[in-house]
């Protein structure tokens, strides 16, 4: 059952009237931005957005952070082009928000233990089974952040950019509606094949 997220946001939260508005120019689009830290994890993240805010069916990217592939340009996952479509489609469409979640590196393992899990699928292991080896979740990432930004903001309902309905489910156990998945399409390229076909045989990531 959905439950009202709002009610839970931790004592000492910044409220979202407190959060300085800045400008943020980019090659990838005029943006406003804001930082919001969490009382609960230390974790700072950053809230992009074109537009004025939609209480409803405004678009939404919750992005999770993978500095090799959003700053590097690592071809092993989809994730720069990713974060560049969803940026993109803020700006060709009404506007949106994008949140970029610190702490949900390597699906909320961290940097070094997703390196530590390339090495295992460098020997033949896939992405799923390398988390399950090394002692991990398959996947650790947690949305109460993006739940408390999106109270915050004073956002209800969405239409959500992603491929993976576990984004979705945690969204709306937490009391925001989706109105509609927007699937983000990114052409494979030999480094990741593998890696998308996982996603979508063993994790159901809508991935054509
Ligand atoms: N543990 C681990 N994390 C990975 C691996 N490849 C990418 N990641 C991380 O996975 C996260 C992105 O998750 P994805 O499954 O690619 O995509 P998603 O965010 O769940 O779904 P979309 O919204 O469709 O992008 C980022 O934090 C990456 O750092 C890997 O092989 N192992
Ligand atoms: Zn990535």
């Amino acid at each position: 059952m959905a439950v009202n997220h709002c009610e839970k946001i931790p004592l000492g939260t910044q409220g979202a009237t407190d959060w300085e508005v800045v400008h943020l120019p980019s090659p990838l689009g005029d943006f406003q931005a804001r930082a919001f830290r969490s009382p609960s994890t230390g974790s700072e993240h950053l809230v992009l957005s074109v537009g004025p805010l939609k209480v409803r069916g405004g678009l939404l990217r919750i992005h999770s952070e993978c500095l090799t592939g959003d700053v590097f340009r690592s071809l092993r996952c989809d994730c720069g082009p990713q974060l560049e479509g969803a940026l993109a489609l803020l700006s060709r469409e009404d506007g949106g928000i994008v949140i970029y979640m610190r702490g949900h590196e390597g699906r909320g393992i961290g940097l070094v233990e997703k390196l530590r899990a390339y090495a295992l699928q460098e020997a033949g292991v896939d992405t799923i089974d390398a988390n399950l080896q090394l002692g991990h979740a398959e996947d650790e990432r947690d949305y109460a952040d993006a739940l408390d930004i999106l109270c915050l903001l004073g956002v209800q309902s969405v239409r959500l950019i992603t491929n993976n309905p576990q984004k979705r489910d945690a969204l709306v156990q937490g009391g925001i509606e989706v109105e509609e998945l927007v699937p983000l399409r990114i052409e494979a390229n030999p480094h990741n094949e593998r890696y998308l076909e996982t996603k979508r045989r063993r994790m159901g990531h809508y991935l054509g």
